[in-house]
């Protein structure tokens, strides 16, 4: 396939460095310096565009692509306020469309545990449900986008909790995201279900950025012949 990289940082080349192993070609890299050459790329030079930047660019560049038939894969985090926005788009254009919060299979293993514990622990109350994520230092959003996908999957079972609240654990209402950074951390999410006697986790930690590389390029691969939106559930059959 011919890839465009939108976004070349720690992502964008993890991914190219993957998608060459797999036999694709880049036919372009997008970042800061150069994105005005974005508008070189439409459906008929590339197959698909990854697109990893940042939450102020994520709209713009997701936004081009579905409007120059271009099939888009993003996994830029901290622009979901546009996200119905840019699925409108989609529609109006017949594109095609891949978003995740986190493409790393484990990740969503843990997203489909995370609900299916919630649905069970919903009915102790003596249990207090927490949210805790640790990234680098250089992550310019928090929460984390995979610590606000972790929030829905657990809200969806908590009715009586009125949606999430970030670094705020006197907020008894909300459900608490505390979010740290620290050097080198790639990427930690901690469920805590925590009562006066116990406390029960669930967890996941990223070794590295070949997950999350690993699953953005098989969400091109996939999304290829395909029109529409679609997430992780759709490709993993979640
Ligand atoms: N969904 C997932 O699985 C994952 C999501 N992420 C998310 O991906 C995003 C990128 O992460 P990461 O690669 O670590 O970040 P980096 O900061 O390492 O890289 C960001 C890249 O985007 C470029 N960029 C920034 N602004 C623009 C712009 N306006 N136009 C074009 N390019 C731009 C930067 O260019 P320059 O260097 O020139 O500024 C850089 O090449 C983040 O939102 C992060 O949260 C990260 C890991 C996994
Ligand atoms: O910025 C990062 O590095 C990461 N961002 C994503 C997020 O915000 O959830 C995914 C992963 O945790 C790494």
């Amino acid at each position: 396939m011919k890839i465009l990289l939108i976004g070349y940082g720690k992502m964008g080349k993890t991914i190219e460095q993957l998608a060459l192993a797999k036999g694709h070609t880049i036919v372009g890299k997008i970042d800061h310096t150069n994105a005005e050459e974005l508008q070189n790329y439409n459906g008929s030079n590339t197959d698909a565009a990854i697109e990893f930047t940042h939450p102020e660019a994520a709209f713009g560049n997701v936004s081009y692509c579905l409007t120059n038939g271009i099939p888009v894969v993003s996994g830029s985090t901290g622009w979901l306020d546009k996200f119905d926005e840019a699925k409108q788009l989609c529609d109006q254009n017949k594109g095609a469309f891949f978003y995740a919060s986190n493409y790393s299979v484990g990740v969503n293993l843990f997203f489909h545990f995370n609900e299916y514990i919630a649905s069970k622990m919903k009915e102790y109350k003596e249990y207090e449900v927490t949210i805790r994520e640790i990234h680098h230092l250089q992550k310019v959003d928090k929460p984390s986008g995979t610590g606000i996908t972790t929030a829905e999957g657990i809200l969806a079972s908590y009715n009586n909790l009125e949606g999430w609240v970030a670094d705020n654990p006197e907020e008894k209402s909300k459900l608490n995201i505390t979010s740290e950074r620290e050097p080198d951390v790639v990427g930690t999410h901690i469920v805590t279900y925590s009562s006066e006697v116990d406390q029960i986790e669930l967890g996941h930690i990223a070794h590295s950025r070949t997950g999350f590389a690993e699953g953005a390029v098989m969400a091109a691969e996939w999304l290829k012949s395909r029109q529409g939106v679609y997430g992780m559930k759709d490709m993993l059959n979640l």
